[in-house]
């Protein structure tokens, strides 16, 4: 018997745009224009390591861009990661201040830590002297501006990998709710994801991709290959929502998607849909690295869940 897996839904209750922006201290508007308290504070979370390096300048072109279609009603704070994880304390610090909106600028890792960021011991974060505001929305369209190597969150909502698009949607303000998925670790911590959760073969494959990011959206492929070798597949135990434990064998992978997108578009979790109030499982069994390579494309277009080694729970 292998891991025991549990998949859970929250509902949404992440806030990106707090009610009240007191205490807004955050030195200066790097942007060159002045603060003003009338007007909303923006907190943009740029890794400029993204995309191979791509993110930081791509970024440096973006901000005058930016300060133009944006800076007559906000104030535009940016705030560059030194290192991973660091997204996630800038973002948390900007959310206790009181800011407005926090954008993540880079790829889906960057994303995953500004959402991380929204929590603190398993709470939102509130602003500071706010109290808890437990049922609030997460403006999708402001909480990002795609610049990765894949942005594979950004597929689901058929946003390209273009940040005028999403200055453009930013200043529309368009929001939407979006479901977290919660994963707990062994001692009872709490992470949070909003795209695709995973486990086994393709979170190894995450892993070695990271290594292969020169080769762009590529890179995916690359390291699930790499991650196949010496790759076994294990009995898993799952329990779906107040189903029953059941027990599934020679697992690969588990997926479980609140987007439909990983590993450089490859549609895996294919009717996830991010505000449902739900998670859809896909379990791959006995998936070898040939079924992989011939079926990839398979996996790219959603169809593979009608092969007879993948089954898809909701
Ligand atoms: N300053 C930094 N230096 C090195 N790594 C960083 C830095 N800031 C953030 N990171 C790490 O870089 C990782 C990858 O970043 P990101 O997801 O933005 O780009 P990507 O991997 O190119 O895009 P995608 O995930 O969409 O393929 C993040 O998970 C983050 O932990």
């Amino acid at each position: 018997m292998g891991f025991a897996v549990a998949a859970t839904a929250v509902k949404p209750f992440l806030l990106i745009r707090a009610n009240h922006s007191t205490a807004l201290d955050l030195s200066s508007d790097r942007t060159g224009g002045s603060v003003s308290r009338s007007k909303k504070n923006f907190v943009f979370v740029v890794n400029p390591r993204g995309a191979n390096g791509c993110t930081g300048r791509e970024w440096k072109k973006l901000l005058p861009y930016l300060r133009t279609r944006l800076g007559e009603h906000c104030n535009i704070y940016e705030s560059i990661t030194s290192g991973p994880l660091h997204g996630v304390d800038i973002t948390r610090e900007a959310i206790k201040e009181g800011v407005d909106a926090v954008v993540a600028v880079g790829g889906d890792g960057t994303l995953h830590e500004v959402i991380n960021g929204f929590f603190w011991e398993g709470q939102p974060v509130a602003a500071l002297g706010q109290g808890l505001k437990p049922s609030t929305t997460l403006g999708v369209s402001d909480v990002l501006i795609p610049l990765g190597t894949a942005s594979d969150f950004a597929r689901t909502f058929s946003w390209r990998n273009d940040p005028n698009e999403a200055i453009e949607r930013i200043q529309r303000g368009l929001k939407s709710k979006l479901d977290v998925g919660i994963i707990t670790g062994q001692t009872g911590e709490h992470h949070f994801f909003i795209n695709v959760a995973d486990i086994h073969l393709s979170a190894k494959a995450g892993y070695y991709a990271s290594k292969y990011k020169g080769f762009g959206n590529f890179c995916y492929v690359l390291g699930a290959l790499r991650a196949f070798i010496g790759h076994e597949s294990r009995n898993l135990k799952v329990k779906i929502d107040d189903g029953q434990w059941e027990v599934f064998h020679n697992v690969t992978a588990i997926c479980i998607g609140n987007g439909k997108y990983f590993g450089g578009g490859m549609k895996i979790t294919p009717t996830a849909d991010p505000s449902s109030g739900k998670l859809e499982v896909v379990i791959l069994q006995d998936f070898k690295w040939y079924d992989f390579v011939f079926k990839l494309h398979k996996l790219y277009n959603g169809s593979h869940i009608s092969e007879k080694n993948v089954c898809l729970k909701r």
